[in-house]
């Protein structure tokens, strides 16, 4: 497992536009190698910040959207337009002003769509959408995701993985339903964290002062069932990027160099 690396930014407007100028890197250099991407998108404050710096960019366009594949690390289980689904906040902040390829924008599904209120049947049907993407040379049955965005809650979730409860504890498949997520709305759907762990590179996202407990939780050993968070790793990289309030009450010794 890969040390994870931390980068400190000032606060968390410059936090969201230095990771968005380091995702578009990121892309340009996979699409450059590989001919495309794979992105994991997630939700929340500093999800969504990033994605509207990444519309502000001025290298936005230095991006081929059309060979871009934008997966969710989760969803809130909802009906198909509820502005409160990660991807109908996804597309306000940046899908919607990028021509990207619709068939390589891959929801989760909505709690109206073809599989009803069932999320595990829902979750079920991500996996298999996931499987099918998986090349021979990826690792279990998801794609090779180049990155892997997850923000990180106050009390250490990651994704919809809460700690204690079963879906952080999955072990085999890829995709669950969440039922009684504390953070509402209760029923979810969740990439699990061996889903998690297979992206090449897991960047987790954490600003403001309400962060500061978890980051330090996360970062200190603490065990995954305990603080998700903390078995969130990419197999060649493992980035935290916070603003100086979150990374406030973690261990000098912990604190990179290049910080102020
Ligand atoms: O559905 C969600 O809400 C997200 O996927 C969730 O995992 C989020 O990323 C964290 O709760 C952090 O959210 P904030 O960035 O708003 O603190």
């Amino acid at each position: 497992m890969n040390t994870p690396q931390l980068v400190v930014h000032r606060d968390k407007e410059l936090m969201a536009q230095a990771a968005a100028a380091r995702l578009i890197t990121k892309i340009v250099d996979a699409q450059a190698s590989r001919g495309s991407a794979s992105v994991v998108l997630t939700g929340g404050r500093n999800g969504n910040g990033l994605l509207a710096a990444l519309a502000a960019a001025p290298a936005r366009d230095a991006v081929d959207w059309g060979r871009l594949d934008l997966w969710w690390g989760d969803e809130r289980f909802l009906p198909e337009g509820d502005p409160e689904r990660n991807v109908t906040q996804a597309r306000e902040a940046l899908l919607d002003s990028v021509p990207l390829a619709p068939e390589r924008v891959h929801a989760m599904p909505a709690s109206d769509g073809p599989y009803g209120s069932d999320a595990e049947a829902a979750a079920e049907a991500y996996a298999t959408e996931l499987a099918k993407a998986a090349g021979p040379e990826d690792h279990g049955s998801v794609p090779a995701f180049d990155v892997l965005v997850l923000g990180v809650g106050p009390d250490t979730h990651v994704a919809s993985l809460f700690p204690e409860l079963p879906a952080v504890r999955e072990t085999e498949r890829t995709v669950v339903g969440v039922h009684g997520a504390p953070k509402p709305p209760p029923t979810r759907i969740s990439l699990t964290l061996p889903a998690i762990r297979s992206a090449r590179e897991v960047w987790l996202l954490a600003a403001g002062e309400d962060k500061a407990e978890a980051v330090a939780i996360a970062l200190s050993g603490a065990g995954e069932v305990q603080a998700p968070a903390a078995g969130a790793h990419g197999r060649s990289r493992t980035l935290w990027l916070l603003d100086t309030a979150a990374a406030s009450q973690l261990p000098r010794s912990l604190y990179p160099p290049a910080s102020p």
